[in-house]
């Protein structure tokens, strides 16, 4: 059996999707380890649960005096320094400039909590259920993709799965069965991608 995927993940915030890519190379679920977790806050949790899975584990704010594209290139100084196969976006709330994706070419993935072509860009989740109640859509989804250039939530899609709505549900309802989703596709797609 070949050498497990070297996965760089990179994060902004709690990690629920960190903790399941965690646990399945725990498991053997899926034949990669993650090699370092990146966050650009100092306080996302997700830190913490890399440090618990004794994963290297990197805060890189982004100062304000730096310009997107110089705080990219060094960001992606940082990850080209652990040899990853793939970068796996997991919330990382900033969008990614050439800068950096042209170092990693065909290797950085995201998961969006929305299916293609639909709300694009941040709170997904809360966009997609205030137009449900509009009356506007019967579903949602989510969707993991290859970032391959500074479009948001535009590059070829890996893996899709649809999630209908239910009469009368909260958001909150709602939002955790979305995660839930998330978690198993997030592992489905990269269990996919490094098997070839
Ligand atoms: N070039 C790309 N970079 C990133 C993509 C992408 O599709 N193309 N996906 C994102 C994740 N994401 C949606 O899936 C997303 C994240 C953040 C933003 C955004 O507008 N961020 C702001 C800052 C917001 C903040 O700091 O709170 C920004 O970068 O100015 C949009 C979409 C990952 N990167
Ligand atoms: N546009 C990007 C975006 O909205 N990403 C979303 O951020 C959340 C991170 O949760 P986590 O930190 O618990 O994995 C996830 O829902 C992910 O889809």
């Amino acid at each position: 059996m070949s050498a497990p995927a070297r996965l760089v993940v990179l994060i902004s915030g709690s990690g629920t999707n960190l903790q399941a890519i965690l646990d399945a190379c725990k498991e053997g679920s899926l034949h990669a380890g993650v090699a370092a977790v990146i966050s650009n806050r100092r306080e996302a949790y997700g830190l913490e649960r890399a440090r618990q899975a004794g994963v290297p584990a990197l805060a890189v704010p982004k100062r304000k005096e730096v310009d997107r594209r110089d705080y990219d290139r060094a960001l992606a100084d940082q990850v080209a320094e652990f040899e990853p196969d793939w970068i796996v976006l997991a919330g990382w709330l900033r969008l990614l400039s050439m800068e950096f994706l042209g170092r990693f070419p065909g290797r950085v993935v995201n998961i969006h909590p929305a299916l293609p072509g639909t709300f694009p860009g941040l709170d997904a989740i809360e966009r997609a259920y205030a137009a449900w109640q509009r009356g506007e859509i019967d579903h949602s989804g989510v969707m993991v993709h290859l970032v391959p250039d500074e479009g948001v939530d535009a590059g070829p899609v890996l893996g899709q799965e649809r999630i209908d709505f239910q009469p009368g549900e909260p958001l909150e309802s709602f939002e955790a069965r979305v995660h839930e989703l998330e978690h198993r596709l997030y592992v489905d797609t990269l269990r996919r991608l490094v098997t070839g």
